[in-house]
């Protein structure tokens, strides 16, 4: 029997926390098409938020990886985001009518403490450092976003960011980007690897966080 992989470990350590993750009330309203909407609204302002340091964070993991293959991937990963999925933001948060200064709202704790996360993942200045987070933030949604069954729902604002998450260029590259967390953890000493761990420990703690947070007051 073949050893698991370092992520496969790593996620098998976070279980309780990842598994609410992904089945959490906000993606199973989210697949059946029935988020009450100041809950979108409330989680399309505050993960465009987290979207801003995300996209610092991947910037960190291109300066810091070790070939020119993984930074052009990575860079390609990166033009999604900042075009197929800003267009989504932005079409979203008009479709739910938020006005323009709903959209400037500070963090909520969840989304800071993540906002800090990705800050520390980055200073460590390290490729399996800042690929420790972006691996969570990558594999988790698309863990919930394919236990999707059945037709999507009708408005764009659950459909899309259901398939924005489950799709074959995200699968394969959230396979990619998990292989190279494993290939850059084979160089590291038992400190890198406990940093790493620590890492994605607390970044799947923080999705959860965040899910949870949605439901903190009605909304
Ligand atoms: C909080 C959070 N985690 C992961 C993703 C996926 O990129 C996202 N959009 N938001």
């Amino acid at each position: 029997m073949t050893e698991p992989s370092f992520t496969a470990r790593l996620r098998a350590a976070c279980a309780e926390d990842w598994d609410a993750a992904i089945t959490h009330r906000f993606v199973r309203e989210l697949s059946a098409g029935s988020v009450p909407p100041a809950v979108m609204r409330h989680y399309l302002v505050q993960d465009y938020l987290f979207i801003d340091r995300f996209v610092a964070l991947l910037g960190a993991a291109i300066a810091t990886a070790d070939s020119y293959a993984a930074r052009l991937r990575l860079a390609g990963f990166l033009a999604m985001i900042v075009s197929d999925e800003n267009t989504y933001f932005t079409r979203a948060l008009d479709a739910l009518a938020v006005p323009p200064e709903q959209r400037a709202a500070a963090p909520e704790p969840a989304v800071r403490a993540f906002q800090d996360l990705m800050a520390e993942a980055a200073a460590t200045r390290s490729y399996a450092g800042a690929l420790s987070v972006l691996v969570v933030a990558e594999w988790l949604y698309l863990n919930w976003a394919e236990r999707h069954q059945g037709p999507l729902p009708p408005d764009f604002v659950h459909a899309e960011w259901i398939t924005l998450h489950d799709n074959p260029f995200f699968r394969d590259f959230v396979a990619w980007l998990r292989g190279e967390l494993d290939r850059a953890a084979t160089g590291l000493d038992a400190a890198g690897l406990s940093a790493c761990e620590s890492l994605f420990r607390r970044a799947v703690a923080l999705e959860r966080a965040f899910f949870d947070s949605l439901y903190d007051a009605a909304r």
